[in-house]
C-alpha cells in the first residue's frame, strides 16, 4: 500500500483528496490510467491474486508433515498438540489427496477423532468419524471409533451398529477380533443400562422461536436522515427486529477462534475450507454455506456392504450420505470467490474484503447490473465519501482498484475495470464504513483470564471470580438494521445469535418515538466531547442525540475534579468539557433523572449555573461550580497522570497475572491521590477501584476485592441508569466474589444481574450468557 501511495504523483493525489462523490468516476479513471502504466502495481496484483503465488493454498507435503508431527505428539501422549497438528494438516490438505490409498482428509479426520476420544470430547469425535465416513464409507477405523464414542455417550444401539459395520469392513483377522471384543463389552453395558439415544446434530444452530410482534416505521428527520420509529407503545424488553445479514466478515483477530461463517466459537473439531487454508468453520454446514458444495465421494454400491442386513444398510446410508442436501443452504456462498489459495482476502482490510462480498452477492443476485453501475442504489445505504479526509480518500481509491483487479483475477467477474466501476466500489466501501455493524459475543473469563465457556465457576486456589468481556468477532451489513440511528442514550439494544441481528427495547418507547441504538459511545461511559469525536472519526457525523444536545449530570461529573475546598462537594471542570457543555442547545431540566442523586447536591450545580444566566450555561473552567473556588487544574492533572502511571503498572501485572503486594500497595497510594484530586463520581476512580478489585481477587484477598468492587459500582450507579448493563457486568464480578465469600447478599446481586440481562436479551439471555445459569444455581444453594 505504502509503495502504491508514494508512487502517485502529487497532482493526482491533490485531485483525489479534493474530490467529492460526484467527481469519483473522473478521479478513479485518472488513477486507473496511472496504475495501468505502473508495472509494480501489476506485480502487486499478481502477488495477491495469482493462485500459483498464493500463500493460502493447499499443500499435500505440508499436510503430511503436520500429520507426522501429530502422530509423534499422539504417541507421546501430548493430545492437545496432536489435535492442533491434525487440525492444521486438515487445513492445508488438498481435498482430493490420497495417503496410502486412503483419502488423506478421511485419514486425518479419523486420527483427529482418536485424539478427541482420548480427550473425552465425544460429540466432537463422533462428528469427525462421520465426516471421515462421508468421504470414505468403508473406513473400518472410522466405524470403530464412532462405535466407541457412541458407547461412551450412552448411545448403545448405534454403538452396536457402528461396530457391526466396522467388523464387516475390517479386512484383518486381528482387527475383526478386536472389534468383536469391543462389541461384547458394549452389549454387556447395554444390558446394564437402558439405552438412551442422543441426537447429535452436527449443526446445532440455535433455534430462535421468538419473532418481533411490533411494526416499525421508517421515518425521516432533518438532523438524522432516515430512522426507525415505533407505530405503537412498546414495553421494555420487547423484540422489535430480527434480520439475517447481507454479508459478513470475521475479525482478523478471531480467525483462529471463531467460525468464519456463523461467528460462533470454533469447536475442537473445526472444519477447514475445502479450497484454501484461510477459513475455518464450526461445522460442515457452515463450510458449505460459506464456500459452496464441495466435490464428495458418495458411497458407491460397495460389495462389502452387500452382506449387511437391510436395517444396517439403511443406517450406513444415513451416516455416509449425511443430510446436507436436505438443509436449507443459502444459494450465494460468500467465500467462494475468495478461495483457491490466493491471499488477498487474508491481506486486504476487512472492509475491502466485505465490499467484495457485497459486490459479488449483488451481482449474482442480479440486483446489481453487469457493469455495477447501480450497485450503490440497489443497497440503499447512506454514505459520506465527501466528508472523508484527504488521506482516506486516496487509500480508498487504491484499495478499490486493487479489489476490482483481484476479483477479476481470482473470480473472473464480469465487472469492467473503468472509472465508473471503481467509483461504485469506493461508494460501496464508504457505505460499509458508516453502515456496518460490529458483531460482538459475550465471554465470561475468570480473574485469571481463563475462558469460562461452560458456564462453570473457574477455580484457581480458593479464588472464584468472573468478569464479562465483549469480543468483537466480525462486521456485517444488515440492510434494514442499518436504518437504526444512533443515540448516546439508546432505547434499544442490538445483539447477535450466530449471524442474526436481534434488536430489543431496553426502555418503554412511546408510539412515534425513534428507536435508537448505540454505535459504541454512551452517556456514562465517555464524556460528550469524546463521544462526539469518536462518532465523527468513525462514522463521519456530528451526533444530534439527546445525550449530546441536552445537558445531563453524567457529562458533568464523569471527568470532573474535586473542589479545592475540602468541605465543598462542588465540581470543577476543564475548559474542553465546559466548551462542549456550552454548545449543547437544550439545557438541563428537572426531567433529567435525579433519583440517583437524591442525597447529593451535585444536581443543583448545573441547574444553578443555568438559572443565573436565564438560558445559557454560565460556568467557568477551573472554578468550582458550587462555591466558585479556583482550582489549578494543571497541577491536579499532573498529579492524576502520575497516579495513573502507577495504576497502569498494576493493570500490567494483572494482565501478566503476577500480582505482588508492592504493586497493590503502590496502586492503593495512587487511588488515594486520585481521590484527593478527582470528583468522587469521576469514572477514573471507578476504573481504579475495579483494577484493585481484580488485583485483590488474584491475590486471594476477597474481602478487599469485594470492597473495591462495591466502590466501583457505587460510582457507576451515579453515571448510568440503575438497570444499565454496564452495572450488571460489574455485578457479575461482585456476585462471584460474594459467592466465594459465602456472603448472602450475592442473592440480591444475582437478582439484579438477571433482571438487567433479561431486559437486554429477553428469553435469549441464557444463550448469550450461559454463565448466568450457573450463577442462579449457586444462588439457589444460598436460599436453601
Ligand atoms: C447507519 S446510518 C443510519 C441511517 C441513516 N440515517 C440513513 O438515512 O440511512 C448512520 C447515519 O445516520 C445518521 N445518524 C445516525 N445517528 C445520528 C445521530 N445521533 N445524530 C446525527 N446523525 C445520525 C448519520 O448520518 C450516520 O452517518
Amino acid at each position: 500500500m505504502e509503495k502504491l501511495k508514494s508512487a502517485v504523483p502529487d497532482s493526482l493525489k491533490r485531485m483525489v483528496g479534493e474530490s467529492t462523490s460526484d467527481d469519483l468516476p473522473r478521479t478513479c479513471s485518472s488513477l486507473l490510467d496511472f496504475f495501468l502504466h505502473f508495472e509494480p502495481f501489476h506485480q502487486i496484483v499478481r502477488d495477491l491474486a495469482d493462485p500459483e503465488s498464493g500463500l493460502c493454498g493447499k499443500s499435500k507435503d505440508a499436510a503430511l508433515e503436520a500429520k507426522r508431527t501429530g502422530n509423534q505428539c499422539f504417541l507421546r501422549g501430548d493430545y492437545a498438540k496432536a489435535l492442533a497438528c491434525y487440525s492444521q494438516a486438515l487445513r492445508v490438505a488438498p481435498f482430493e489427496a490420497d495417503d496410502m490409498e486412503t483419502n488423506l482428509f478421511a485419514t486425518l479426520y479419523v486420527n483427529r477423532a482418536t485424539v478427541l476420544l482420548k480427550m473425552n470430547l465425544l460429540t466432537e469425535c463422533l462428528r469427525d468419524c462421520t465426516r471421515a465416513l462421508q468421504i470414505s464409507p468403508t473406513h473400518a477405523k472410522a466405524w470403530y471409533r464412532r462405535g466407541k464414542a457412541n458407547a461412551s455417550l450412552g448411545n448403545y444401539d448405534n454403538a452396536v451398529r457402528d461396530l457391526n459395520v466396522a467388523e464387516s469392513v475390517e479386512s484383518s483377522v486381528g482387527g475383526k477380533k478386536q472389534i468383536e471384543g469391543e462389541l461384547k463389552i458394549i452389549l454387556e453395558q447395554c444390558k446394564r443400562t437402558s439405552s438412551s439415544v442422543l441426537q447429535h446434530n452436527e449443526n446445532d444452530l440455535v433455534a430462535v422461536d421468538e419473532q418481533p410482534q411490533i411494526k416499525l416505521r421508517c421515518v425521516t428527520t432533518q438532523d438524522k436522515g432516515r430512522g426507525m420509529a415505533s407505530s405503537c407503545d412498546i414495553s421494555p424488553a420487547s423484540l422489535v427486529h430480527i434480520e439475517e445479514p447481507f454479508a459478513v466478515i470475521i475479525s482478523k483477530q478471531c480467525r483462529e477462534t471463531h467460525c468464519h461463517y456463523c461467528l460462533n466459537d470454533l469447536p475442537a473439531d473445526k472444519v477447514p475450507c475445502g479450497s484454501c487454508s484461510i477459513s475455518l468453520y464450526c461445522s460442515k454446514l457452515c463450510q458449505i454455506r460459506a464456500g459452496g458444495k464441495m466435490f464428495r465421494t458418495y458411497p458407491k454400491d460397495h460389495d462389502i456392504f452387500k452382506n449387511l442386513s437391510s436395517d444396517l444398510g439403511k443406517y450406513v446410508a444415513e451416516i455416509t450420505l449425511g443430510n446436507d442436501s436436505d438443509q436449507d443452504i443459502e444459494d450465494i456462498p460468500e467465500h467462494k470467490h475468495e478461495c483457491q489459495g490466493v491471499h488477498w482476502p487474508a491481506v486486504l482490510p476487512s472492509e475491502i474484503v466485505l465490499a467484495g462480498r457485497v459486490l459479488v452477492k449483488s451481482m449474482v443476485q442480479k440486483s446489481a447490473t453487469r457493469d455495477g453501475s447501480n450497485l450503490v442504489e440497489c443497497l440503499e445505504l447512506s454514505q459520506f465519501y465527501t466528508q472523508m479526509d484527504i488521506e482516506s480518500k486516496l487509500v480508498l481509491h487504491i484499495y478499490s482498484i486493487v479489489l476490482v483487479y483481484c476479483l477479476q483475477h481470482s473470480y473472473a467477474i464480469e465487472l469492467p475495470i473503468n472509472g465508473v466501476s471503481v467509483s461504485q466500489i469506493i461508494t460501496l466501501v464508504s457505505q460499509i464504513t458508516v453502515n456496518c455493524m460490529t458483531v460482538v459475543r459475550m465471554k465470561s473469563v475468570d480473574a485469571h483470564g481463563l475462558p469460562d465457556q461452560f458456564g462453570e465457576f473457574s477455580c484457581s486456589g480458593n479464588v472464584l471470580t468472573s468478569n464479562v468481556e465483549q469480543v468483537r468477532v466480525g462486521k456485517a451489513i444488515y440492510r434494514a438494521g442499518s436504518l437504526f440511528n444512533h443515540s448516546c442514550q439508546p432505547n434499544v439494544h442490538a445483539y447477535f445469535l450466530s449471524r442474526t441481528l436481534h434488536i430489543r427495547t431496553t426502555k418503554f418507547v412511546a408510539a412515534g418515538c425513534p428507536l435508537e441504538l448505540s454505535y459504541g459511545p454512551q452517556v456514562g461511559l465517555w464524556d460528550c466531547k469524546d463521544r462526539l469525536k469518536f462518532l465523527e472519526d468513525e462514522y463521519l457525523f456530528r451526533c444530534q442525540c439527546s445525550g449530546c444536545s441536552e445537558v445531563n449530570l453524567s457529562d458533568f461529573i464523569i471527568n470532573a475534579f474535586h473542589c479545592v475546598n475540602p468541605n465543598c462537594s462542588g465540581i470543577v471542570l476543564e475548559s474542553s468539557v465546559v466548551n462542549c457543555e456550552k454548545q449543547k442547545c437544550k439545557h438541563f431540566t428537572r426531567s433529567n433523572k435525579l433519583d440517583k442523586y437524591e442525597n447529593d447536591d451535585i444536581h443543583e450545580m448545573p441547574q444553578h449555573a443555568l438559572d443565573q444566566s436565564n438560558g445559557s450555561l454560565q460556568i467557568s473552567p477551573s472554578h468550582c461550580l458550587k462555591c466558585g473556588s479556583y482550582c489549578n487544574l494543571e497541577s491536579s492533572r499532573a498529579e492524576v497522570n502520575k497516579a495513573w502511571t502507577r495504576i497502569k503498572r498494576l493493570q500490567d501485572s494483572i494482565t501478566a497475572k503476577e500480582i505482588s503486594s508492592t504493586a497493590i500497595s503502590d496502586a492503593l497510594g495512587a487511588l488515594g491521590s486520585l481521590k484527593s484530586k478527582l470528583h468522587p463520581y469521576n469514572r477514573g476512580i471507578a476504573e481504579a477501584e475495579d483494577n484493585l478489585a481484580q488485583a485483590f481477587c488474584l491475590a486471594g484477598e476477597l474481602q478487599l476485592a469485594m470492597d473495591h468492587c462495591k466502590a466501583s459500582i457505587r460510582i457507576l450507579e451515579k453515571l448510568h441508569d440503575p438497570n444499565d448493563i454496564v452495572i450488571a457486568n460489574e455485578l457479575v464480578k461482585l456476585s462471584s466474589i460474594q459467592i466465594s465469600l459465602g456472603d448472602i447478599t450475592a442473592v440480591d446481586s444475582i437478582h439484579r444481574i438477571s433482571d438487567t440481562f433479561s431486559l437486554y436479551y429477553g428469553d435469549h439471555v441464557n444463550l448469550v450468557f450461559p454463565y448466568l445459569q450457573s450463577l442462579q444455581e449457586r444462588q439457589k444453594s444460598f436460599v436453601q
